[in-house]
C-alpha cells in the first residue's frame, strides 16, 4: 500500500510535461502528496493502492490541476509610483526623454532608498498576496533601486524575509547595474567596478541566487555587462539580462556566450541571438506588459525562436515604470493577444520554462519528485486561464504540500 498525504481525485491534469497531449493533460486524473513533494500525478486508473480510509481526499469534481505558477521577471520591492510620468508619456514624452531629465528608474531610486525595511516589507506582502491569488506559487524578486551596497542589501534583506514569512518561494536577483545612480554621474564604468565589488559581500551574506543587468543604450553597455557577468560567474553565480528591449546591443548574445539562464524582453532580438540562445539552452523571457505600457510595436522574433525551439518565459516585469501590473493572469492574455503565443506556449510559459529561466528543476510541471505546488481552477479549459481576466478561478491552493488558507 502507497503511503500518501493527501490525494486529489476526479481531476483533471495539465501536467505541463512533455508527454504528447496539448498541455501534457490526463483527463481521468489523479495526483498524490507525500513529505511536500508530488507522489503520483498521472491516470486515476493507475494510481497506487492506499489507504483511502485514512488518507485526507480531495474531490477535484473535474477541475484543472495546473503546477503553481511562476513569475521568473518582477522588480516588485519598490516605493513611490511613477503615474506622474505616465501622464507625461501621454502628452508625448518618452521613456528614454523621462530618464535623461533625472526621472524613471531615479526616482524610484530616490524613493526606494528613503522607505524603511518595513515600508518595503509591506508593500511586498500586499503584491505577493495579489499573485498568490492567481496561483502564483514561486517569484523571482530583482533588486535595482537601491544602486548603493546598503541599499542594494536592505532590497534583498527584505526579499529574504518575505521568503520566510509568506508562503510563496523567492528567488533574489541582484540588478545593481539597472541605472546609474546620482554619485556615479557620468561615469558608468566607475559605477560597473562598485557593482562588482558589492557582489562578493551580498553572495557571503547568501542575499544573491543570480545576476542580471540592463544591457541597452539608456543602460549599460555590453563590454560593461561583461564585467558584471565575469564577476558573477567566477562566485559561480547564474546570469541573466534585460536585453534587446529597445534596441540590438548584443545583450542575449552575452548571455548566451555565459550559459546564462535568460535574455529578457528580446524584442529587438535578432537571428544570431537566437541561435546563440538556442545552442546556450537560454530561455527567452517575453515581457508582454511592459511592451503594452510603453506602446512598443516591435514585437519579438517569435517564429525565430519556435524555429530554434528556444524556451519562451512570460512574465510580469512588475516595476513602477514600465510596467505596473501585478498580475501574471493579464500577462498570459497579453502574450497571446500582443504576441500571439497559443495558450499553451502561454502556460508552458509561466510553468515549466519559467523555472528553467530561473534555474529551477523541482518546479513547473505536475510529475512524481516535483514539489508538490499546485493550483486547482474552475475552469472547462486550460486556455481558459489565458482568455479572461478579472475574477480569478483559482478554486484551491497547495504549497509544498499544504493547502492554503486567503
Ligand atoms: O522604469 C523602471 O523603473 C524599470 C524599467 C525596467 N527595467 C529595465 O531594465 N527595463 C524595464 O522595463
Ligand atoms: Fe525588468
Amino acid at each position: 500500500m502507497a503511503d500518501f498525504d493527501a490525494v486529489w481525485l476526479n481531476a483533471k491534469l495539465a501536467t505541463m510535461t512533455d508527454n504528447g497531449s496539448p498541455y501534457g493533460a490526463i483527463e481521468q486524473g489523479a495526483l498524490a502528496v507525500k513529505d511536500g513533494l508530488i507522489a503520483y500525478a498521472g491516470p486515476q486508473a493507475e494510481l497506487p493502492p492506499f489507504d483511502s480510509l485514512t488518507t485526507p481526499l480531495y474531490d477535484a469534481q473535474g477541475q484543472w490541476l495546473l503546477p503553481g505558477l511562476i513569475d521568473c521577471h518582477t522588480h516588485l520591492l519598490y516605493a513611490g509610483n511613477r503615474a506622474n510620468e505616465f501622464e507625461l508619456r501621454l502628452q508625448g514624452a518618452s521613456y528614454q526623454q523621462i530618464a535623461a531629465a533625472g526621472g524613471g528608474i531615479a526616482s524610484t531610486v530616490r524613493a526606494t532608498r528613503d522607505a524603511s525595511e518595513e515600508e518595503l516589507f509591506k508593500l511586498g506582502k500586499d503584491r505577493l498576496n495579489a499573485l498568490l491569488r492567481e496561483g502564483v506559487t514561486t517569484v523571482e524578486i530583482k533588486s535595482g533601486y537601491g544602486l548603493d551596497l546598503a541599499s542594494e542589501q536592505k532590497l534583498l534583506e527584505v526579499a529574504a524575509l518575505l521568503e520566510q514569512h509568506h508562503p510563496a518561494s523567492i528567488i533574489k536577483t541582484f540588478l545593481g547595474a539597472h541605472a546609474l545612480p546620482p554619485e556615479f554621474k557620468d561615469n558608468a564604468d566607475g559605477y560597473i567596478e562598485a557593482v562588482c565589488q558589492m557582489l562578493p559581500t551580498l553572495q557571503q551574506l547568501g542575499l544573491v541566487d543570480a545576476v542580471d543587468i540592463f544591457c541597452e543604450g539608456i543602460g549599460f553597455s555590453v563590454a560593461q555587462s561583461r564585467k558584471v557577468f565575469a564577476a558573477a560567474t567566477a562566485l559561480g553565480l547564474p546570469v541573466k539580462a534585460h536585453a534587446e528591449q529597445l534596441s540590438n546591443l548584443g545583450g542575449s548574445a552575452l548571455v548566451a556566450e555565459f550559459g546564462g539562464l535568460s535574455a529578457d524582453h528580446v524584442e529587438y532580438l535578432d537571428e544570431a541571438g537566437v541561435a546563440a540562445m538556442a545552442k546556450a539552452g537560454t530561455v527567452a523571457v517575453l515581457l508582454p506588459g511592459a511592451y503594452y505600457f510603453l506602446r512598443e510595436t516591435q514585437l519579438p522574433p517569435l517564429a525565430l525562436l519556435r524555429q530554434y525551439q528556444v524556451p519562451m518565459a512570460v512574465a510580469s516585469d512588475l516595476n513602477p515604470g514600465t510596467s505596473p501590473f501585478c498580475s501574471l493572469q493579464l500577462m498570459l492574455n497579453m502574450a497571446c493577444t500582443l504576441f500571439r503565443l497559443t495558450p499553451e506556449e502561454a502556460l508552458l510559459g509561466v510553468t515549466r520554462h519559467a523555472a528553467t529561466a530561473l534555474g529551477l528543476k523541482d518546479r513547473g510541471q505536475l510529475q512524481a519528485g516535483m514539489r508538490a505546488d499546485f493550483g486547482c481552477y474552475a475552469i472547462t479549459q486550460p486556455a481558459e486561464l489565458c482568455y479572461q481576466f478579472g475574477v480569478s478561478p483559482l478554486k484551491q491552493l497547495v504549497i509544498g504540500g499544504t493547502i492554503q488558507r486567503f
